[in-house]
């Protein structure tokens, strides 16, 4: 078997030899133990504890001094230090209880500040920045990002993030009002591009401000900090933590549940907005989190959408990325769910999990070309599969009974799915699945930038042409790669150089004319 192609592969993100940075000084456990056991230990209740674990832990406590106020909608006590802003927030159902649910993990989740250290990479823009965060105990962190455990009323210190505002972007986009997405109004505001955006083009790239665990309904219960007892609720607490003006521009983001602008919950926001990553754990390969990014959370959804984001746990960034050309102006999108389901499952889907029915134009057809649901489910359902189905390349290399290059079979199938990708708008998506993605729910919205659909087809095109000694086939997919990684940055010089060298000489392409022998 040739070695693959040099050109489809991004960075590596390699998380297994990360430094351990432990030292808690307050744990969150779902033990609900004599009230001594409890100070300083905030409690949650699972949503899902079977897919979390069995074994008993105990948070260790060394209670942060918080003091404490009468909340005044709930009538308990709630921290005095919380963001005045939070005040306007409604806490949600139930946060009044004591609820303290016999549920036992094996593993226990703190509460931390995390600090980013980070110089080089894609992290460049954001030096000292901070995230507030409950983490699983056993997450190993790179060296990059430092966690602190004690907990701080509204820091500033070592905080040089600079928030966004609705009506701030940079070059490439802006945020802005949204007044009708294919003819549904959100009522709220979406990214739109600034100026022309090619394929590949990294539109953003930003650290994440709160990460809570994905799988677990983080309620508001008993926190006994400094003897006192106290009713905090784990938003309040971990959104506490976040600076001023980055808490302020938080809020202003949707709460999909809401029924007034000034009725919403932080559970709400972060639901609402938040995506699923995956943090790298001593014990289990990877936990699931939940994170909020306050730019990234500004994205509208599509059921084809023109933007993937993905994150890199080891520069500790999410990257939003154009899956096909955007144009000036055009609303650059993300998908929420799997856009592999057929239409009535991804707006049953969308509905019941952020409240709103899609009439993204891959949605909208059915009234006016009844056929053509049924014809998009088939083709994404295809398209879901394609790449597991696809037949061995060598084998194809070494098959002899072919239709020569104008009717190759497999460069056919990659010409037809490519087609297909492009009418569906799922060039971003090699294949259906699950994951998570926006709080708790599906996470195709996220592909890792080496295993993007259109690259991979790119990427099998050059492969083919190349084997069949097929020059001008060749160069044309060759420039096409070259044209996206040109678009990807400066991180893809070394790649840029082997596909000149390849348009220049293409013998020197390894697997040169082996169909041909
Ligand atoms: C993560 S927020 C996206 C940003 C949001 N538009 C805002 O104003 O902050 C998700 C919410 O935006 C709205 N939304 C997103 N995509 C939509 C779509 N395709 N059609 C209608 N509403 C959409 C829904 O209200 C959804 O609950």
């Amino acid at each position: 078997m040739p070695e693959p192609v040099a050109f489809s592969a991004a960075t590596m993100s390699s998380s297994a030899n990360l430094p351990t940075r432990r030292k808690p000084t307050l744990s969150i456990t779902t033990n609900s133990p004599s009230k001594k056991s409890r100070r300083g230990s905030v409690s949650v209740s699972p949503l899902q504890s079977s897919s979390i674990g069995n074994g008993a832990s105990v948070g260790s406590v060394h209670p942060p001094k918080l003091q404490t106020m009468k909340d005044p909608w709930s009538g308990t006590k709630r921290a005095k230090n919380l963001p005045s802003s939070a005040n306007q927030m409604v806490p949600p159902k139930g946060s009044t209880q004591k609820r303290q649910t016999a549920c036992h993990f094996d593993f226990q989740y703190r509460c931390c500040s995390l600090e980013y250290a980070t110089s080089g990479g894609n992290s460049r823009e954001h030096p000292n920045s901070r995230c507030a965060a409950v983490v699983g105990s056993d997450i190993v962190f790179p060296g990059t990002v430092v966690q602190h455990f004690e907990l701080e009323a509204s820091p500033t210190r070592g905080s040089s993030r600079h928030a966004p505002s609705p009506d701030e972007g940079c070059e490439l986009y802006a945020i802005q009002p949204v007044h009708s997405l294919v003819g549904s109004d959100t009522g709220g505001v979406g990214v739109f591009a600034r100026g022309h955006i090619p394929q590949g083009k990294v539109i953003l790239v930003e650290p994440p401000v709160v990460i809570l665990p994905a799988g677990i309904k983080l309620d508001s219960t008993v926190a006994d900090f400094d003897g006192a007892e106290l009713q905090a609720d784990v938003y309040q607490t971990v959104f506490g933590q976040i600076n001023h003006q980055m808490r302020k521009d938080i809020l202003t983001l949707k709460d999909c549940w809401a029924t007034s602008p000034t009725f919403r919950t932080l559970e709400g926001v972060f639901r609402t907005n938040s995506l699923e990553i995956e943090l790298a754990s001593q014990s289990a390969g990877a936990r699931k989190h939940r994170a909020l990014f306050p730019k990234t959370s500004r994205c509208n959804h599509s059921c084809g959408p023109n933007a993937i984001w993905s994150f890199d746990q080891l520069n500790f960034t999410l990257t939003l990325s154009a899956v096909r050309e955007i144009l000036p102006g055009q609303e650059i999108t993300i998908s929420y769910i799997n856009p592999f389901l057929p239409r009535h499952f991804r707006r049953a889907h969308l509905e019941s999990k952020w409240n709103f029915i899609c009439h993204c134009v891959h949605c909208d057809i059915q009234w006016s070309f009844p056929g053509r649901v049924t014809q998009s489910d088939k083709t994404r359902h295809e398209l879901s599969v394609f790449f597991d189905k696809l037949p061995d390349w060598e084998e194809w290399c070494f098959d002899e009974e072919d239709g020569g290059v104008d009717r190759d079979p497999l460069i056919e199938m990659h010409l037809k799915a490519m087609h297909a990708r492009a009418k569906e708008g799922l060039e971003g998506f090699p294949r259906g699945g699950g994951g998570g993605n926006q709080g708790n729910h599906s996470t195709i919205g996220s592909s890792s930038t080496k295993d993007v659909a259109y690259m991979r087809h790119i990427d099998a095109l050059v492969m083919c042409y190349g084997a069949l000694a097929d020059v001008q086939g060749f160069k044309t997919w060759v420039r096409k790669a070259k044209e996206v990684k040109a678009a990807e940055g400066p991180d893809s010089a070394s790649h840029i150089k082997v596909l000149d060298m390849w348009l220049h000489e293409p013998r020197k392409f390894r697997v040169w004319g082996w169909k041909c022998l």
